[in-house]
Parts: C-alpha cells; sequence; structure tokens
C-alpha cells in the first residue's frame, strides 16, 4: 500500500511561486489527473513527488516516509518518452529493471530470469507484446510511448507518474496511450498522477482531478465535481467553450485500453508466469 501525501508544498524559482501551500492526499490506486494552465504549476508538483525538485516550504511523504531522493517504487512516465531508438521495444522495456541489475548485466541483458517475463508482461500490458523485437525508432510516437509506460511497469513501481505523456500525440494515438495508462494502473492497482492539457481526455479517463491555478490548488474532486465551473475556475479567462464533451462521450470505466487494444491490433496473448 502507498499513500501519498502532498503536505504544504511550497516551491519558489526566485521571485516565481510555482506551487503555493498545495495539500492533499492520494489513497493507493487512485487515478488523478491534474490540470491547470501552462505555468501553473503541474510539472513542478510531479517533479517534487519524484524528488526531482526539493520543496521550498512543505513536504510530500509516501506511506509517511518524506521523500527526499528518488525512490524504486515510483516510476516517472515523461512526454518525451526517452526511448532509445536503436533498441528494441523489449530491450527498452527491460531498462526498467536497470534499479534491479548492474549497468553491466543490463548492457549484456544478463537480467533474471524473472525481469525478462515482467518486460514481455508490461508490453503485453500495452499491447506491444507481438511487436517485441521492433526497432523503437521504427515505431510510431504514440508506440513509442506505450513502450515507456512498459519499462515504468518493469520498474515494479506502486506509484505512476507522468507529466504530459501524450502532449506529442494525435487524437487517436492520445486516447490508447491514456487507455493503456488506465488499464495499466488498475490491474496492477497503482496510483497514478497524470498531468494533461486535453480536458475531455482528462474526463474521459480520469477517476479524480487536481486542478492548479497559479500554483494554487483550486480544484480538488471527483468526477460528479467536475463540471464547467470547475473548469472555468481552473483555467479563467481562457476561452473553455468546447473543453467539455457531453457525459455519454466519456467512459472512463469501460476499459479505454481494451478499446485501445482493438483499435491498434494490439496483441491478444498473454504471458504467463
Ligand atoms: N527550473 C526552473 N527555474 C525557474 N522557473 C521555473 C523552473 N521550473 C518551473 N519554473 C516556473 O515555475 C512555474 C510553473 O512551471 P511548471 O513547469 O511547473 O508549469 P506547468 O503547469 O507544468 O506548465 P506547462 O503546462 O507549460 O508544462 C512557471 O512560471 C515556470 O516558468
Amino acid at each position: 500500500m502507498s499513500r501519498i501525501t502532498v503536505d504544504g508544498l511550497t516551491k519558489r524559482f526566485g521571485e516565481t511561486v510555482a506551487l503555493d501551500d498545495v495539500s492533499f492526499e492520494i489513497p493507493q490506486g487512485e487515478f488523478v489527473i491534474v490540470l491547470g494552465v501552462s505555468g501553473s504549476g503541474k510539472s513542478t508538483l510531479l517533479r517534487c513527488m519524484n524528488a526531482l525538485e526539493t520543496p521550498t516550504e512543505g513536504e510530500i511523504r509516501i506511506d509517511e516516509t518524506p521523500v527526499t531522493s528518488p525512490r524504486d517504487d515510483v516510476a516517472m512516465i515523461f512526454q518525451q518518452h526517452n526511448i532509445i531508438g536503436q533498441m528494441s521495444a523489449y530491450s527498452n522495456a527491460l531498462t526498467g529493471s536497470l534499479n534491479r541489475n548492474t549497468f553491466i548485466d543490463s548492457l549484456f541483458q544478463r537480467q533474471d530470469e524473472s525481469d525478462k517475463l515482467q518486460a514481455l508482461e508490461a508490453l503485453d500490458t500495452v499491447g506491444l507484446l507481438d511487436q517485441a523485437q521492433q526497432s523503437a525508432q521504427r515505431m510510431s510516437g504514440g508506440q513509442q510511448q506505450r513502450v515507456g509506460i512498459a519499462r515504468a511497469l518493469v520498474q515494479d513501481p506502486t506509484i505512476l507518474l507522468a507529466d504530459e505523456p501524450v502532449a506529442s500525440l494525435d487524437p487517436g494515438s492520445s486516447q490508447q496511450v491514456m487507455g493503456y495508462l488506465r488499464t495499466a494502473a488498475r490491474d496492477r492497482d497503482l496510483s497514478a498522477v497524470i498531468s494533461l492539457h486535453q480536458v475531455n481526455l482528462a474526463r474521459k479517463f480520469g477517476e479524480r482531478f487536481i486542478g492548479l491555478r497559479d500554483g494554487q490548488k483550486v480544484f480538488d474532486g471527483y468526477r460528479d465535481e467536475f463540471d464547467m465551473d470547475v473548469i472555468d475556475e481552473i483555467y479563467g479567462d481562457i476561452d473553455t467553450e468546447g473543453m467539455f464533451a457531453p457525459d455519454e462521450e466519456t467512459d472512463a470505466d469501460a476499459g479505454g485500453a481494451d478499446a485501445a487494444t482493438a483499435a491498434s491490433g494490439g496483441s491478444s496473448s498473454g504471458v504467463t508466469r
């Protein structure tokens, strides 16, 4: 079990207050989307949660232990997915086990069988098992991001952080990636905190929503409270018309990755231990 506590978190960069006394708790297994305009503090929040930034005031705790350095049980997925193009999807996924192996072991793929199996399982989770040997550079941006998710899963985390994981993807690929993220988190009972710019995508896949504005938390609630007034509160003067899809277009509980798998023609074969 991993409960995340963000307690009075303030982060300043010189005169800039990126985060201003932000507090919330996330119980194990919640799928949380962080929203806000550019510069509202989303990345800084995620980076503090993974100790890539040090809070100016306040702290982040995981199960009451303050986060002071990057932890193996917290995996981060980045916008630019940091995939090694010359390596296969499988080899990229396997690098998620680096925390359990020496660099030399990894270089010669001398990881444990269990790590190798985990890499295949993770590729199966993101619908890419049948493309395990495909060179990553020959994959689409969406597929590369799914390899990035697989690599994060091989790290064997209890918490997944993703900073705008679909920012550079087209709408269809964005939905697929979000679907796989949601299913991976649900199937493995991971807590997930994901920053997004697309409100409709957030509504489609999110369970809980945290809104930041000028570094302050202006909303924290679940689907039934996440309405147009909240969107206005988070986005202020920006024209928010069109950000809000009708309810029937959202299907967060319908198993986004199942749909995504079908749409992508992804693998249906399972990996068994
Ligand atoms: N390393 C840094 N040095 C100085 N200022 C920074 C640094 N990182 C972030 N900031 C500032 O902190 C504020 C919040 O930035 P942050 O990147 O967290 O926002 P964001 O909501 O993630 O934006 P975007 O959606 O564009 O990624 C901004 O004013 C930004 O310029």
